[in-house]
C-alpha cells in the first residue's frame, strides 16, 4: 500500500547556528545551517532574546528557497534544559513553553527549538513536537547518589543523537535497541558517555556541568578541593568560574583551540604539550567507557563512538586501543539530529507512537512571545 506523504520542518537551535530541515516522510528535501556571527549573538543579552531575530532567519531561508509553508504537516524542534523527563516525542504545551521560556534549568540554546517549532506551527494550525531534549532522565536510582545528599547526579547529555545512534546501530546489529546493552559516547564540543539498557539510558555523565571526561570547551570532573578553593579565593566571580568549566575549559584552556583539527595540525609540526593534552582527552574518553561498562557487570554488546571527534583517526585510535577488551568499537562520525528530530516526529503522525505529554506546572496564561 502507498505510504501516507508527510512534511516535516526541523529545527535545531545551536549557540552560533540554527539548523533547518524539510523532510517528506524520512527523506530530506532541503537542509541548511544559518551561521550567527557572535556580535550578532553577542547583542542579545539572553538565549530566549533571540527568538524573534531566529524565527525570521528561518521563515527567509525558507521563503528564499521557495518552499510553502502552508503544505507542512508539523514542525520539529530540539527540547532544551528541561524538568527531567523520559526519552520519546514530546508535543509542546503551555507548561513546556513556560520552562523553556523562563529557562528553567539554565540558558541552553536548544531552549528555542519548542518554542520556535510551537509558534510556526501554531501559525498553520499544525502540531508542534520536540524529541529526546538534553535533560531526557531514565537513569537508575543507584546512579542519582552522588555523595553529597543535597547534591543529585542529573542525566544533562546528548540525548538526542545517543539515541538515535543506539537505534541505527541496533538495526545494523539486527537486534531491537530494547534488547542490546551499549556504551554510546557522543564526543563534541561536550563529552557524555552513556549507558544504554532495555532502551533507557541508565547511567550518563552531565555533560553541561561538569562531570566525566573533559572535552574540547569544557572542563569535565576537576579535582574537588581545588575547585572550592579557587571559587573562595576571592579571585572570581562565580560566572567566570563557570566559564572555566564551561566554555573556556578543556582544549580551549590548555591550546587555546575548540578545534580538534588545529590540535592535529600542533601535533604535526611537533607540539608536545598539544600531543599530551589530546592523547589525556582520549585517556579521559576511555576511563570514562571502562567506568559505563561496570555498570553493565562488562557484558556490552558494543561500543559506540560517534560526534565529531570521531572523525579524528588517531583519536578514536587512542580509545580504541584502550577499551577494544570491554567489546567491538563501532564508530558512527557525526551527528544526525535533523534526521533525528524528523523520525521523532514522524512516529506520532503515523501512529507508530503515541506523543508524550509534558509534566511541568501549567502556566496560567498563552505566552507573549512578540
Ligand atoms: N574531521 C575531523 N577530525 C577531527 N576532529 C573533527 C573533525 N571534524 C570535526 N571535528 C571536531 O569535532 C568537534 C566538534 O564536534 P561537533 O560538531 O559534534 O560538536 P558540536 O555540535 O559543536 O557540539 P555538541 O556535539 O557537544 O553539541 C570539534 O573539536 C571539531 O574540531
Ligand atoms: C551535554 C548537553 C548537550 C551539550 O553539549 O550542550
Amino acid at each position: 500500500m502507498h505510504q501516507k506523504e508527510f512534511r516535516i520542518l526541523v529545527i535545531n537551535p545551536g549557540s552560533t547556528s540554527t539548523k533547518i530541515g524539510i523532510f517528506d516522510n524520512e527523506r530530506p528535501v532541503f537542509e541548511k545551517t544559518i551561521r550567527h556571527d557572535t556580535e550578532t549573538i553577542h547583542q542579545f543579552d539572553s538565549v530566549i532574546d533571540q527568538y524573534s531575530f531566529r524565527k525570521d532567519t528561518i521563515l527567509e531561508a525558507l521563503d528564499y528557497e521557495g518552499i510553502n509553508i502552508s503544505k507542512l504537516s508539523c514542525v520539529v524542534g530540539r527540547g532544551g534544559l528541561l524538568r527531567p523527563i523520559e526519552g520519546g516525542t514530546y508535543g509542546v504545551n503551555e507548561a513546556m513553553l513556560a520552562d523553556l521560556k523562563t529557562g528553567y534549568a539554565g540558558e541552553h540554546a536548544s531552549n528555542l527549538g519548542g518554542i520556535l517549532a510551537y509558534e510556526i506551527a501554531e501559525g498553520l494550525n499544525i502540531p508542534s513536537f520536540i524529541v529526546d531534549p538534553v535533560v531526557v532522565d531514565e537513569m537508575d536510582e543507584i546512579a542519582r547518589i552522588s555523595g553529597v545528599p543535597e547534591m543529585e547526579r542529573k542525566s544533562i547529555f546528548h540525548a538526542l543523537n545517543q539515541k538515535a545512534v543506539a537505534r541505527r546501530v541496533s538495526k545494523m546489529l539486527g537486534k531491537s535497541y530494547e534488547a542490546l546493552r551499549l556504551i554510546v559516547v557522543h564526543m563534541g564540543g561536550g563529552i557524555t558517555v552513556g549507558v544504554h539498557k532495555g532502551g533507557r539510558v541508565i547511567d550518563v555523565n552531565n555533560g553541561l556541568h561538569g562531570e566525566g571526561p573533559f572535552s574540547p570547551e569544557r572542563a569535565g570532573t576537576v579535582p574537588i578541593g581545588d575547585l572550592v578553593s579557587m571559587c573562595f579565593s576571592g579571585e572570581y566571580y562565580a560566572d567566570e568560574v563557570m566559564k572555566k568549566l564551561v566554555g573556556q575549559g578543556g582544549l580551549v584552556a590548555y591550546l587555546g583551540t575548540n578545534d580538534a583539527r588545529t590540535v592535529e595540525e600542533m601535533i604535526e609540526s611537533g607540539n608536545e604539550k598539544a600531543e599530551l593534552i589530546y592523547d589525556a582527552m582520549a585517556y579521559q574518553v576511555a576511563k570514562e567507557i571502562g567506568s559505563a561498562s561496570s555498570v553493565l557487570y562488562g557484558q556490552v554488546d558494543a561500543i559506540i563512538l560517534t560526534g565529531g571527534l570521531a572523525f579524528g583517526k588517531d583519536f578514536v585510535k587512542k580509545i580504541t586501543d584502550r577499551v577494544e577488551w570491554i567489546s567491538d568499537c563501532i564508530i558512527q562520525p557525526g551527528e544526525n539530529e535533523l534526521q533525528a528530530l524528523a523520525e521523532g516526529g514522524l512516529r506520532v503522525l503515523r501512529n507508530e507512537e503515541q506523543a508524550k505529554e509534558y509534566p511541568g506546572a501549567k502556566a496560567s496564561k498563552g505566552l507573549q512571545l512578540d
